[in-house]
């Protein structure tokens, strides 16, 4: 596998594309990081993801494949070492459910949580996350990792929302620490490894462009 082409497109803010980075780091896989630009998308992207033309995109030896989770699930099966997804078929279909559910209520919160709700759908909002962040913490249990002894599927999946609590925090006012006290102790677990810390952004610069969206939004409503 040395003689792999990977090249990454990708987008330096986004949650989904540092799931790919981490899966890729943890597998110690080298690979090519092309930064898309999301107003102007290259031809590149353009051809490698005809169907939703999003980043992220992994191609590989050519061949595209889109969708963060199909990606990771593709490079855990792809590169063997350090397995993300368990063996046994029912742990596997546990995993990918948390995946998914990550999918539909974390990610999917974030507009209506910073940007485009005020008042009391907003407040509506960010009862939805919090309430789900405490099932996902329900679900890691007294477990160091989701993923159990290391980190697995889900933790890559969700790990990554952790550099934009603090945009979510200071524009939704709120205290992610305060209601889930073993989740946030968990995102520091997973930033002890190099895969995760040097995958996700900086936190104030995810917040400086949080709130630049913020403003292109409320513009656009307005008009
Ligand atoms: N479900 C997709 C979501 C991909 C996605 O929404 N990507 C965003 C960046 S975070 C994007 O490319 N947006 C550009 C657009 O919507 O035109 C995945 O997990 O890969």
């Amino acid at each position: 596998m040395d003689n792999d082409q990977v090249t990454l497109l990708d987008f330096w803010a986004s949650p989904v594309g540092m799931r790919v980075r981490i899966a890729l780091a943890e597998k110690g896989v080298k690979y090519e990081y092309k930064e898309q630009s999301l107003r102007n998308k290259s031809a590149l992207l353009l051809e490698m993801n005809p169907v939703h033309k999003k980043i992220p995109v992994l191609i590989h030896n050519g061949k595209s494949i889109c969708e963060s989770l199909n990606i990771v699930q593709y490079i855990d099966e792809t590169w063997k070492q350090s397995p993300l997804l368990p063996s046994d078929p029912y742990e596997r279909t546990q995993s990918m459910f948390w995946a998914n559910f990550v999918d539909q209520k974390i990610y999917d919160l974030k507009g209506k949580m910073i940007w485009t709700a005020e008042g009391e759908e907003q407040e509506a909002a960010k009862k939805d996350f919090v309430d789900c962040l405490k099932l996902l913490e329900g679900e890691l249990g007294a477990k160091p990792y989701f993923g159990g002894g290391t980190l697995g599927f889900v933790d890559v999946a969700l790990v990554p929302f952790y550099c934009w609590f603090h945009a979510y925090e200071t524009m939704a006012n709120f205290s992610i620490e305060a209601e889930c006290p073993q989740l946030i102790e968990w995102c520091k677990r997973c930033m002890q490894k190099d895969s995760v810390s040097k995958s996700l952004a900086d936190p104030q610069m995810i917040y400086n462009f949080a709130m630049k969206l913020r403003k292109i939004y409320r513009l656009s409503e307005q008009v």
